[in-house]
């Protein structure tokens, strides 16, 4: 095989495998290296589903279609977008869950991402540009593993979650895969039984932290900066000590977002709307809980909060509709440990007559009767029975959205919220789940997962070269998912399908590109057609 076709063959972004045309075999030297029938893209989509379907577990079926990702790029995205909702939970979240606890193991390919490793500070440039080769990078997802989903620190092995995330920019929204880098920072593992596997790919030291860690995190996005000028700079999964320490220090400057506190805040603010619009409430009357209040769970919360402030209540009076509970259970003034998110939210003792007693939820849900309950907690089955009755008995359509992933760490299942609220619950859960049937009625479940709405607020900022993620325009792709659902069909969902992942990233985009223009942060004059001109769409 000549250098030019092996080099084709192998080249993903490239490759059309048994769908280059004649004339291309020749001017690319493949002539005699493929089967001679030339292919359509649908054929091959065909082909590659039918394969697809043979493999019996969701984990065999995801590591299928990463060979198809390997190989050719065009066709793993075409193939995805056909079946989006099928594949979202394999590729994607839960089983990913499953690839990155096993990466090592599982290794055959390094999937074009760049591994940085804090012992080798000197060849960040390098290997960024050795990654990128002559792409242009517009956008990179990075991650250090350490708060990798619910299920803690991965280490180097949390690099599939850049890779995951990024899949579903390209499905969701149609961001060129030629223009995205997954990244991972090796600053060590905390997690012993990678530490003790010979087996395990990164670095074997413990983690870095303070200066040490913060001074790489700085060198990494000032060279990514000034390698891929115009890029979006995507945070994924990065401990609580970590992940707002370092949003707060770079989104006033640069084009960055971080997911687990911004996606997250916008995609359960949009599933509380949606709950609203159904139950025909007002957000200022509600009383929320966080359940575990740490990098989601505080996002989520001060976003609702800002909310309720932006609908007419003074900061004073919103703070008192929100408690935060965490392993210490509710949060006060005086508590020992609280994170800096969690300072102001945390309550005064002598509000309390019990407080001493408030150091679980359910006793803080008998005391304070939330209308909202949001579980970030990573606590499986953590809002039981007894607690989902209390509320349930207090407020008429009890909001409870039990976030934390992966499915097994969920705080309680759609169907058990359902049937324990006698159908009066309105729910939205990070997986997907159901639909659940209850007395005759479909209840549609919502999935509160960030990747709903991540790919289009990133599709909407590159599509007009904004400068800065402003809080106007999360907030504007946070109102930008209503209006799909019919609220006044029964057992209505809380936020539009999966299904029409594709329209809705769209819809989201726009209103993020034309809140960029309205504030200045953008030179484009026309959000609609920026964003049309900058999709990609898997074509040959
Ligand atoms: N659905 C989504 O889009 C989405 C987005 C981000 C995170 N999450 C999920 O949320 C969960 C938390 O993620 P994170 O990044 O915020 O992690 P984190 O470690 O920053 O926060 C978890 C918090 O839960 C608290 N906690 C632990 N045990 C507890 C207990 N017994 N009782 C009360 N609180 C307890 C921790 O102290 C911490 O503050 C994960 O499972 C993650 O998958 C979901
Ligand atoms: O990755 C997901 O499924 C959502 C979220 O970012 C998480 O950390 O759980
Ligand atoms: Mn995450």
């Amino acid at each position: 095989m000549t250098e030019k076709g092996f080099n084709v063959l192998n080249n993903p972004f490239v490759n059309k495998g048994t769908a280059f045309t004649e004339q291309e075999r020749k001017d690319l030297s493949l002539e005699g290296l493929l089967p001679p029938f030339v292919q359509t893209l649908d054929q091959q989509v065909e082909q590659t589903y039918a394969q697809y379907q043979k493999r019996d577990s969701d984990l065999a079926k995801r590591i299928f279609l990463m060979d198809i990702f390997n190989e050719n790029r065009v066709l793993f995205f075409k193939l995805f977008s056909e079946h989006v909702n099928e594949f979202m939970p394999v590729v994607y979240d839960p089983t990913i869950a499953d690839t990155i606890e096993n990466y090592s193991r599982l290794f055959v390919d390094p999937q074009n991402a760049a591994y940085l490793s804090i012992y080798d500070q000197d060849n960040i440039e390098k290997t960024l540009k050795n990654a990128a080769g002559d792409r242009d990078i517009k956008l990179i997802v990075v991650t250090d593993g350490e708060g990798i989903l619910g299920i803690g620190d991965w280490g180097l092995q949390g690099v599939d979650i850049s890779v995951g995330k990024l899949m579903v920019y390209t499905a969701a929204a149609g961001i060129d895969p030629k223009s995205v880098l997954p990244v991972v920072l090796d600053v060590g593992t905390n997690n012993q039984k990678l530490l003790d596997d010979d087996l395990y790919l990164g670095n074997h030291e413990n983690r870095a932290t303070g200066d040490k860690y913060y001074n790489f995190v700085d060198k990494f996005v000032d060279i990514a900066e000034k390698t891929f000028p115009n890029m979006y700079l995507h945070f994924e999964d990065f401990g609580r000590s970590n992940a707002a320490n370092i949003l707060n220090k770079y989104k006033d400057k640069i084009l960055t977002f971080n997911d687990d506190i911004q996606g997250t805040g916008i995609i359960t603010l949009a599933g509380i709307l949606g709950s609203l619009n159904i139950s025909k409430q007002k957000l200022t009357d509600q009383v929320y809980v966080s359940f575990g209040a740490g990098t989601a769970g505080a996002g989520i919360l001060k976003r609702i909060f800002d909310a309720m402030v932006e609908e007419g209540l003074s900061e004073e009076e919103a703070k008192k509709r929100f408690y935060m509970v965490d392993k210490q259970g509710l949060l006060f003034t005086d508590t020992e440990g609280l994170t800096p998110e969690q300072e102001p939210f945390a309550r005064d003792r002598s509000e309390f007559d019990n407080a001493d007693q408030l150091t679980d939820l359910a006793s803080v849900v008998k005391e304070v009767h939330p209308t909202i309950l949001v579980g970030t907690s990573t606590q499986p089955g953590a809002f039981t029975k007894e607690i989902v009755t209390e509320m349930a008995a207090h407020t008429e359509r009890p909001i409870i959205f039990p976030l934390s992933n992966p499915t097994k760490l969920a705080e309680a299942t759609a169907n058990d919220l359902i049937k324990w609220t006698d159908g009066k619950a309105l729910v939205a859960t990070g997986v997907p789940a159901g639909p659940i049937n209850y007395n005759g009625v479909d209840y549609n479940i919502g999935q509160a997962n960030n990747a709903l709405v991540y790919p289009g607020l990133g599709l909407g900022a590159l599509a007009v070269n904004a400068k800065l993620l402003s809080d106007g325009m999360i907030n504007r792709a946070a109102h930008s998912l209503g209006g799909i659902v019919d609220p006044e069909q029964p057992g209505a969902a809380v936020l539009p399908p999966v299904t029409k992942l594709d329209q809705f990233s769209l819809t989201v985009a726009e209103g993020v590109a034309d809140q960029a223009i309205k504030e200045n942060l953008s030179d484009s004059t026309d959000a609609k057609s920026a964003v049309e001109d900058f999709k990609w769409e898997p074509k040959y």
